[in-house]
């Protein structure tokens, strides 16, 4: 038999346990599915542990810098504190004890279970265990069955399936043991060398970190630059980093095979190249998790690879969706402000107050945490050209902003602006260097708010911030 409430959220990443803990704040009866982790990818196994081995690589590189500006520093790189910090203090061994106590505090029902969304509100969950004591695993106690429970939702579903990592087809990939970002983030030890395909964000920042605890590091990107969706500066700037450091990075290179052997993977490049090493991390993308929903229902075709949703959030009567699954930035903190549009939507439909605003993307930021940071948000120039804006750009680099020379050590950066010249305001902005994903904020704030340049220059910038560099770019912006 079915069992009711006004809504159910499947799947419960960063996304979904903001949308059913708020609902569930607000007094609905919310079921939260979650088929693994409460929390998700970004606490267990992405965002958070990623986060600090990034942390631990940045501490070693500064202790290097000691010498010649602070006397000498002997750096003797352990992985041990880090994977024990991983997995104690972020993950508690991957553990979700106190997400699920969170959770239920505010109310919600939590359904440990894969979860697939049928139509008409109705969630079916394997939950693989038996609800009423019988053993039998149907909940029935009648002795025969399966271990499955139906959810009917009165308001309406809120699909929260996030991504999974998309391996590329290179022939052989598929029988190797390689890693995804779940092992390169939970390894005891710093490989004694890496191969990683993919130069994008989960590339670059878990190469430059094991790098720098010493693992021979060698990064094979089918682009002509890594972070290749960034401005061509920032990937350039990047590269350049990252070779000095003494990680191989080839650029406008494929793997056109994969195989392993003997405790080494090997990866022949489209030219014939060899290259290998101990582990191999593939960091190829993402791709939405559609396998748990009714595509009819939700009106997709057979090759639809995201749901598609509208401002608030809604994919279908009675059906909302946010996350990696709407592939519209696969960020946490896009889930975060989709789920808030969500929140607010399903209980307009509730007949609790008013949607309010929709979604807007004008000003989506995100930050590659390498060293140098890579922060950029809005338009790239490429792209604002492409919309057929007038563009006028700015750029200033940072080492040449008194901050970043007296930084000296560590202080490759740049800003970059893309300026709409005919409004007269920024559409665009990356802010790489030291704390650039900190730098990016004002900027966000100009782009979102639509502040004139011109008040924007007329403004004061705390002296010797790094971020007294955009007032550089913004000189070079007048200048064009
Ligand atoms: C290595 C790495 C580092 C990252 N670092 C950052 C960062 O620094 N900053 C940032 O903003 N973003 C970062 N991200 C991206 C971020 O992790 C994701 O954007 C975020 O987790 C998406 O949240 P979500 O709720 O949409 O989905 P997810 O986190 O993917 O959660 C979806 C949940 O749904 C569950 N689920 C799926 N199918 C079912 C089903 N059928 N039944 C029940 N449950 C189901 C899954 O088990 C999962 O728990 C990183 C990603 C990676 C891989
Ligand atoms: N700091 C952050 O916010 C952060 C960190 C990590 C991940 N993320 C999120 O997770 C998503 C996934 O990250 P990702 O790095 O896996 O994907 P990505 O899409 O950012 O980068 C994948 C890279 O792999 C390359 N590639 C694809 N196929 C290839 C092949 N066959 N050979 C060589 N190179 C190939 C692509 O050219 C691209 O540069 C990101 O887009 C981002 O949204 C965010």
């Amino acid at each position: 038999m079915a069992r009711e409430c006004d809504v159910v959220v499947l799947g419960m990443g960063p996304g979904g346990e903001e949308v059913a803990g708020r609902l569930a704040e607000a007094g609905l009866d919310v079921v939260g599915v979650e088929a693994e982790l409460l929390g998700g990818e970004c606490p267990y196994w992405a965002c958070v542990p990623s986060k600090m081995m990034v942390r631990a690589g940045d501490l070693l590189a500064e202790a290097r810098r000691v010498p010649g500006m602070a006397g000498t520093a002997r750096v003797e790189p352990d992985f041990t504190p880090v994977h024990a910090r991983i997995r104690d203090e972020a993950t508690a061994d991957w553990d979700d004890a106190a997400a699920v106590e969170r959770f239920t505090a505010k109310g919600g029902r939590f359904v440990r279970g894969r979860g697939r969304f049928t139509g008409q509100g109705r969630v079916e969950v394997d939950t693989g265990r038996d609800g009423d004591g019988d053993g039998d695993g149907d909940g029935d106690g009648d002795g025969g069955g399966t271990a499955a429970e139906t959810f009917t939702a009165r308001v309406g579903v809120v699909l929260a399936t996030g991504s999974a990592p998309a391996a590329p087809p290179v022939p052989g990939l598929d029988q190797v043991p390689y890693w995804t970002n779940r092992e390169a983030v939970s390894a005891a030890e710093a490989p004694e060398s890496l191969l990683v395909l993919g130069g994008g964000a989960v590339g670059v920042e878990l190469a430059q970190s094991y790098a720098r605890f010493g693992t021979r590091v060698t990064l094979v990107e089918a682009s002509a630059r890594v972070v290749s969706a960034e401005e061509p500066e920032a990937g350039d700037l990047l590269l350049e980093v990252l070779r000095r450091e003494g990680l191989t990075v080839l650029t406008g290179a494929r793997a056109a095979a994969a195989r392993y052997a003997d405790g080494a993977f090997v990866l022949t490049l489209d030219g014939g190249e060899e290259v290998s090493a101990e582990k191999l991390l593939v960091a190829t993308g993402r791709r939405p998790r559609l396998d748990a929903l009714d595509r009819a229902a939700l009106g997709l075709g057979a090759e639809a690879r995201r749901v598609e949703v509208d401002a608030h959030m809604r994919a279908a009567p009675g059906v909302w969706a946010l996350g990696d699954l709407v592939g519209e930035g696969a960020f946490t903190h896009v889930a975060m402000y989709q789920a808030d549009v969500a929140v607010r939507a399903v209980l307009a439909a509730a007949g609790r107050g008013e949607a309010g605003p929709g979604a807007d993307y004008r000003a989506v930021p995100h930050v590659t945490f390498t060293d140098p940071e890579i922060g950029s948000v809005g338009l790239t120039e490429a792209v604002a050209r492409e919309r057929g804006l007038t563009v006028r750009t700015g750029t200033a680099r940072v080492p040449d902003g008194v901050r970043g020379w007296i930084h000296k050590a560590g202080n490759d950066g740049l800003i970059k602006l893309v300026e709409d010249a005919e409004r007269g305001v920024l559409v665009g902005a990356t802010a790489a260097g030291p704390m650039g994903g900190e730098v990016l904020y004002g900027l966000a704030v100009a782009i979102r708010a639509a502040v004139p340049t011109a008040t924007l220059r007329d403004m004061m910038f705390a002296f010797p911030t790094f971020h007294r560099s955009v007032l550089e770019a913004l000189g070079d912006l007048a200048a064009d």
